[in-house]
């Protein structure tokens, strides 16, 4: 890396004068603009190796699934391949009425003809010329001046527009024009070239030229290509019967930002490739776009509500992987690891009504608009905390801890996680709360119960229980008496133990029907405690959820006068240690 990067690089300044009188940081974008995918050909020709005329079938019918009506097919002057591809669209009939293909060419003239006999027949087609005129091309590539680059554009434009006249029995055809690098273009000259070009071919409302000014290396800030779009969109020729068109590259990361702010600054049209695909660092990715417009409640007009498949389909034929935080689409951008953005995701989800306005924190689109599942929004690794947690644990498996319960269990996971280093799946939570709370069966452990008693009674104490429980092998049968079930059976265990909190609910449904219980207990003077408890018959798994408790109790209890050891050797005399 040099110390003094201005004695190599230089910005590139496309104003002389200042040009503050710009308007496009007002604007808004309110509608979608036209789109053309260059998937076919920017994004094809960069690919390490090129699609084959099957995958191309395949992606061409993607995107006519996706809803594009402007599709650039291909370079068929480039290669066979290309050119076959293009004549099998349009023999085989694969283009429907309302879709326009598109296919692209240097300005010369044998690849013009070669590129006008292979679309020659589809019904409606865009020839698309370009040439580069950049200052730096203009030296180095064609070495060449100002007037000579002129030429090509008036040359290639002259040949076309006879072609088309000559060839009109069949095929509409539409006229686009590129000033290739037009990002670091001398914006005076780009109009000229562009206003030569518009003035032969004389464009009509009904037959309108596409101006395209491509970024085909991003040279600035995408506020400074806005300023270059605005100026020109001010002062082309004939402006109502040209559609102004823009095509970023990704040079710098911000071609997202540039085809937002151009649309601003007055382009109705955008080339593009999904997933950002194309030359170098790519083109603007059309998906990005799209749903960054949906996200604002503008109808996109393509659809990407599989947006697995359209991946599957992309990667597929350009055999390109996605990365995973990919704008929309990545594997992990629906999908929060840490405890405060999982614990407002756990929340916003379940506060949003189906037919309201979007408004869970941390997700900017309804994944569920996408084709994607919420199952895989909360992913939980040594960062997460309860939300993340108990979200796994109700999604997963109907399991809605009470909140206290969830910051307790939560410290087991973070545990778990911080002694593997890995991220947990909602199987392994599970099995962690399963050992945590569910197996807890020793010392204590239920065998046992028959409760007498009438909820509608008048007496304090009028539910009586009888239960038979096992500690180390031993069983015994207890009694006690209580205002409740659970209390009558805690009386029964002999034991100063209070309940701070209960919580059901049920689980599953029909003939599967569980209860689960949540009992926070607390005994003697110690800190309270949890324990879970689930069987098909609701008394039983409050039992076991206090046993559980107890029995939790026990284990994190390291005094043996413990109030529990006592209660134990009351009831089981012959036992001496339970360790
Ligand atoms: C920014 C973009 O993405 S542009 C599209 C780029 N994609 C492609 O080029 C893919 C397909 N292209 C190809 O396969 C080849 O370039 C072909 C088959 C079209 C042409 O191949 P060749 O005839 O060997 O020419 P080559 O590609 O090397 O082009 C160089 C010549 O074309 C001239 N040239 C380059 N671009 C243009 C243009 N837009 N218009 C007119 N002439 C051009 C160059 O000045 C050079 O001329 P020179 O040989 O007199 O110095
Ligand atoms: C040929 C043009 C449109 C192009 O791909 C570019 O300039 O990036
Ligand atoms: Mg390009």
């Amino acid at each position: 890396m040099i110390t003094k990067p201005a004695t190599k690089y230089v910005p590139f300044r496309p104003f002389k004068e200042d040009y503050s009188d710009r308007t496009w940081p007002s604007k808004s974008i309110t509608k979608a603009p036209i789109w053309l995918s260059t998937d076919l050909r920017d994004g094809n020709q960069s690919l390490i190796e090129p699609m084959n005329i099957e995958r191309k079938i395949s992606f061409f019918e993607q995107l006519l699934k996706i809803g594009f009506k402007e599709i650039e097919v291909g370079f068929p002057s480039a290669s066979k391949t290309e050119f076959d591809f293009t004549r099998k669209l349009i023999e085989d009939d694969y283009i429907p009425d309302d879709v326009t293909i598109s296919v692209l060419t240097q300005s010369r003239e044998d690849l013009i003809r070669k590129t006008i006999e292979a679309v020659y027949g589809a019904k409606h087609a865009i020839v698309h010329l370009y040439n580069a005129c950049a200052p730096s091309f203009r030296k180095i590539v064609f070495n060449m001046n100002r007037d000579d680059i002129k030429q090509i554009a008036v040359n290639g434009a002259n040949l076309t527009k006879d072609l088309f006249a000559q060839y009109s029995d069949k095929t509409i055809w539409q006229y686009e024009y590129s000033i290739e690098v037009f990002s670091s273009t001398e914006l005076e000259f780009a109009l000229d070239v562009a206003n030569t070009v518009i003035d032969i071919f004389q464009p009509t409302a009904t037959n309108k030229l596409i101006l395209n000014l491509p970024a085909t290396v991003e040279a600035s800030t995408p506020n400074i290509y806005a300023d270059q779009i605005e100026w020109m969109n001010r002062n082309i020729n004939n402006r109502d019967n040209v559609i102004l068109s823009v095509h970023p590259h990704n040079d710098r990361g911000t071609a997202v930002a540039s085809a937002e702010l151009a649309i601003m600054a007055g382009a109705d049209r955008v080339e593009g490739c999904l997933f950002g695909h194309g030359e170098r660092t790519g083109n603007v990715d059309l998906i990005t776009l799209a749903l960054n417009l949906y996200t604002q409640g503008i109808n996109p007009e393509l659809d990407f509500s599989d947006i697995d498949e359209v991946r599957r389909c992309v990667e597929h034929c350009t055999q390109m992987i996605t990365p995973p935080r990919h704008p929309y689409a990545g594997d992990l951008v629906f999908t929060a690891f840490s405890g405060s953005h999982q614990d407002a995701i756990k929340k916003g989800m379940s506060l949003q009504k189906t037919d309201a306005i979007w408004e869970v924190p941390y997700l900017p689109i309804d994944p569920a608009d996408l084709g994607r599942n919420y199952d895989a929004v909360i992913r939980v690794n040594s960062q997460s905390g309860k939300g993340g947690v108990a979200y796994l644990l109700e999604r997963e498996y109907g399991l809605v801890l009470p909140r206290k319960l969830q910051i307790e269990f939560s410290r087991a996971v973070q545990r778990f996680t911080d002694k593997t280093g890995r991220e947990v799946t909602a199987e392994a939570v599970y099995n962690i709360f399963k050992s945590e709370y569910l197996d807890q069966n020793s010392p204590w452990k239920l065998i046992r119960h028959r409760i007498d008693g009438d909820p509608q009674a008048a007496e304090a104490k009028h539910f009586s229980v009888e239960a038979e429980i096992e500690c180390s092998g031993e069983k015994r049968i207890i009694h006690g008496e209580g205002n409740g079930a659970i209390s009558a059976f805690i009386s029964a265990l002999g034991l100063p133990a209070r309940i701070m909190n209960y919580h059901e609910h049920s689980l599953g449904s029909n003939t599967n029907t569980r209860a689960a219980c949540y009992v926070e207990l607390r005994i003697d003077h110690n800190n309270s405690v949890f324990g879970v408890g689930i069987d098909r018959d609701i008394v039983t798994a409050s039992f076991r959820a206090v046993l559980g408790a107890i029995n939790r109790h026990l284990k994190s209890e390291k005094n043996l006068n413990n109030i529990c050891r006592f209660a134990i050797g009351v009831i089981f005399p012959s036992i001496t240690s339970i360790d």
